[in-house]
């Protein structure tokens, strides 16, 4: 497997912001790729990012509009929306000039079609070898260099090994596997489920609650990545009940922020990205279709879809039949 010298990150939000600065730690060569030319230009000139403020980029970091540029790369990671995954990989698609590995670095399902985000690759960029990197991990956290531990998946399992490689360190410690759709699941999942307990300790339904909650989206998080055949190690690690745990249980978490602010009864925190709020119907669509209970997740779609009150919602929850635990 070749060494990957440079990496481009396409999509300078919080999440490629901070893995920029991991990628640059790692001693790649490092092109940060914003939509927006002012956007870019400001970061490129302040050495801030206001997606990620209190975050200097290092001098080393090219920060670019030009795609052609980031598409010279060795290796690509796309940290756009995952609702715009396909959109950023289709233009990126036309400048590769290699077939180059491109993770995905966003945590969903695809609208409409419900694709996880390496087949949504595996369509736009046919030639590029897909991979996805999910865990753990507040870009906050992450950029400021505290240690973190994630999970890097590709089919090919020298070429996961690979990418953690080219971007591991002391502080940011990726561990590989091959089951691409166990991690995919657990990212796309938990977010939604973050969403349910902020609304729960919104409502002070008690920490006693909070843990039920986490624990019950736990079973169906499972219920669901056991159906499309993830493996039991991956659920039980860092993209799954990992990252479950940490976004059930910190306000840190704009999923959390999100359902805590419905359970207030207050609107969400503007201009902040909470992706369970758009991965909610895909994954109730995607566990009906496979005749999967997913209660907890059904609870939040029909309350963001306005189809239920939270109290409602709440109530459904505890009258559901009592049944064996699995
Ligand atoms: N923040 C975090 O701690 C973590 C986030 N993630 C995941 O990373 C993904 C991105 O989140 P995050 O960075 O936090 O979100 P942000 O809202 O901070 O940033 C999203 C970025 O994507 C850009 N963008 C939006 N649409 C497109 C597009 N069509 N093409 C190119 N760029 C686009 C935006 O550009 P513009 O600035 O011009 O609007 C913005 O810079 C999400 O799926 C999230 O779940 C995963 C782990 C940790
Ligand atoms: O994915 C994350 C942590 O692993 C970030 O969580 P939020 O998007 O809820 O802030």
């Amino acid at each position: 497997m070749t060494a990957f010298r440079s990496v481009a990150v396409i999509g300078a939000g919080a999440w490629g912001t901070a893995l920029a600065t991991v990628a640059a730690r790692a001693g790649r060569n490092v092109t940060l790729w914003a939509r927006n030319s002012e956007h870019a230009a400001r970061i490129a000139s302040t050495r801030d990012n206001p997606r990620l403020p209190g975050v200097r980029l290092a001098p080393e970091i090219v920060v670019t509009h030009e795609l052609a540029e980031a598409a010279r790369a060795d290796m690509v990671l796309i940290a756009t929306p995952a609702q715009h995954l396909r959109g950023a990989v289709n233009m990126l698609a036309s400048h590769l000039t290699k077939p180059v590995p491109i993770v995905a670095c966003a945590k969903g399902i695809e609208h409409g079609t419900h694709k996880f985000m390496t087949d949504v690759i595996a369509e736009a960029a046919p030639h590029a070898p897909p991979a996805i990197l999910s865990g753990p991990s507040f870009a906050d956290d992450v950029a400021r260099g505290l240690p973190t531990a994630v999970t890097l998946a590709a089919k090919d399992e020298a070429l996961a090994s690979a990418l953690v490689q080219a971007l591991g360190s002391a502080t940011f410690r990726p561990y590989h596997t091959t089951d691409v759709r166990g991690v995919e699941i657990g990212g796309a999942a938990k977010n939604v489920l973050a969403i349910a307990v902020g609304i729960a300790v919104g409502r002070k339904l008690g920490a006693s609650a909070q843990a039920a909650l986490t624990t019950r989206g736990f079973a169906e998080l499972t219920r669901l990545g056991r159906a499309l055949g993830a493996r039991g190690e991956t659920l039980t690690g860092l993209s799954g009940l990992g990252d479950l745990i940490l976004t059930c249980s910190s306000p840190q978490s704009r999923n959390l922020a999100h359902g805590l602010a419905l359970g207030r009864g207050e609107q969400p925190p503007a201009g902040k990205l909470a992706e369970g709020e758009f991965t909610a119907p895909v994954l109730i669509e995607l566990a009906a279709s496979h005749n999967i209970e997913m209660p907890v997740s059904e609870a939040v779609a029909s309350i963001l879809s306005g189809r239920s009150t939270i109290d409602a919602a709440i109530s459904g929850l505890l009258t559901r039949p009592f049944k064996a635990e699995e």
